[in-house]
């Protein structure tokens, strides 16, 4: 089928490659020249996992493209996604204005023939006739000429950046909103190769369950997966700060309560909170969708202070150690938001840089992924190491703050007579507190 994206990033880039990658004939569309360059070249402007191989076969096989020219997309594309990003304004709503510019435009280059306009980025409640009102006016601006038909679908996405393909192939459902058959059936036909897992890595398994829905219904879906996952790690969190009091282990408590079906083992780590482009917005725009209509969400409101708190938590623990921060070098151990990407949207790691320096410690970092240059701007202070040992010179305490498998193999051994003081801070309850121990650290975890 022929099917144009627009908004290349995390979401739109992985969608477009994979639809490509499965026999579809992409148009890929950003607004970012330089960006559309690169793709254009088999490369891909994120780290995701297995991304550039999908994006060169499809590319090698022609079956997808790269353009600024939003026209020739909608000409294109039987199937229009909409991929822009949502990012949070200042009070918590979602800031809608990309997809409003987007869906204008796709009005404005709808001449004849039906299309299926997909919500594919993460859009207030609502959002299904809203868009369809901007693309009606973007068609009116065309004087009446437009014999087009649209239908608006609401296709929410569920990957996890790091294994962004993996999701994509091996999805747990594909939720479909709309009240327009046509456009269901179309969206149907589209996935037809995911839903049958003949992309899958496991393909004995039953075809992937297909939620059709009235597009409300489909948004809500989106917000409230998100938010049940932010409030599972909220809730290990606050287990984690009893266990801490009480003398518990909250790894050990995490095991126990997940092994019960109804629980599961899965979002059950406790430590620094949770971070990323996703959880915290939407979190946030539910809560304010939740206050246009009077309501308190009284639970969603604990499940980010909570996660506030717990940010802050690590540098408290560091106090108890350190008792004085001014004047003292902490290396950072991972400054993603979780292993496997490059994202830093709302990672923990800039909480604890803001902290530290507030307080007076100077702050140096080692990632895998993340080099000075590719700090943004207002970090210039972090000093950021090619490698964990330069990382631990000098140090006065490590905090493990994402948990990248490569810290779990360092030679910790030769980081302790580097340091000022071998005191480890285990914000992701991820080492081995034994081996730390042994090779001469004090170790810190969180709830245990
Ligand atoms: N990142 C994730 O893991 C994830 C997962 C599920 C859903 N989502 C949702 O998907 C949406 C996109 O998220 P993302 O992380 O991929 O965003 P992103 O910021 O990585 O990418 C957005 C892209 O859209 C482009 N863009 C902006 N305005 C444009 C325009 N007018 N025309 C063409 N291109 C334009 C930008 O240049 C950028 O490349 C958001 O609503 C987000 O909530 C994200
Ligand atoms: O037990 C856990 C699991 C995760 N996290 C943290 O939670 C955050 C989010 O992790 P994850 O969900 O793996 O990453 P995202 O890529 O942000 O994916 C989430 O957000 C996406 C954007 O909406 C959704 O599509 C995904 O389904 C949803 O999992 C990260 O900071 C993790 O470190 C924990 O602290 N403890």
């Amino acid at each position: 089928m022929r099917v144009c994206v627009i908004g290349t990033g995390y979401v739109g880039l992985v969608t477009g490659a994979c639809l490509a990658y499965i026999g579809h004939d992409v148009i890929c569309v950003d607004n970012n020249e330089a960006k559309v360059k690169l793709m254009s070249s088999g490369q891909s402007p994120i780290h995701e996992p297995g991304l550039p191989e999908v994006m060169q076969s499809a590319i090698a096989k022609g079956k997808i493209t790269f353009t600024t020219d939003i026209a020739a997309g909608v000409t294109h594309g039987e199937i229009l996604f909409i991929a822009v990003g949502t990012p949070a304004l200042p009070d918590g709503q979602s800031d809608t204005r990309y997809v409003e510019a987007v869906a204008r435009s796709i009005g404005e280059h709808l001449h004849d023939g039906y299309r299926v306009i997909v919500n594919k980025s993460t859009v207030p409640i609502g959002s299904g006739d809203w868009v369809r009102m901007i693309v009606m006016d973007g068609m009116a601006a065309q004087g009446g000429s437009s014999k087009a038909e649209f239908d608006v679908v609401s296709n929410p996405e569920f990957l996890r950046e790091g294994v962004a393909v993996f999701d994509t192939f091996n999805p747990d459902r594909i939720v479909l909103g709309s009240s327009s058959d046509r456009a269901l059936k179309l969206m149907q036909e589209l996935y037809t190769n995911i839903i049958n897992r003949e992309f899958a890595e496991d393909k004995t398994l039953s075809p992937v369950p297909v939620v059709v829905t009235d597009i409300n219904s489909a948004e809500m879906i989106k917000y409230a997966a998100n938010a049940f996952l932010a409030v599972k790690i909220s809730f290990i969190n606050e287990v984690a700060n009893v266990c801490d009091r009480v003398g518990a282990d909250v790894v050990e408590v995490g095991r126990g309560i997940g092994l019960d079906s109804r629980i599961g083992q899965k979002f059950l780590q406790a430590g620094i909170g949770w971070g990323g482009s996703c959880f915290g917005k939407d979190v946030s725009a539910l809560i304010h969708t939740a206050d246009d209509y009077g309501y308190n969400t009284e639970l969603l409101n604990a499940c980010v202070k909570v996660n506030q708190q717990q940010r802050v938590l690590v540098v408290e623990k560091l106090q108890q150690v350190l008792k004085i921060l001014k004047g003292k070098t902490i290396g950072l151990l991972g400054l993603t938001f979780k292993p496997d990407t490059d994202d830093m949207r709302d990672a923990p790691s800039i909480t604890l840089i803001d902290q530290l320096s507030r307080l007076g410690a100077k702050v140096k970092a080692y990632d895998p992924i993340v080099s000075q240059s590719g700090m943004r701007d207002g970090f210039s202070n972090v000093i950021v190491e090619t490698d964990a040992e330069r990382l631990a010179d000098g140090c006065d305490a490590l905090i493990l703050v994402t948990d990248w498998k490569q810290f779990k193999s360092l030679d910790y051994a030769k980081m302790v007579p580097l340091m000022a003081n071998p005191v480890i801070i285990d914000a992701r309850n991820f080492l081995d507190r034994a081996s730390l121990e042994t090779a001469g650290f004090k170790y810190v975890g969180m709830g245990r």
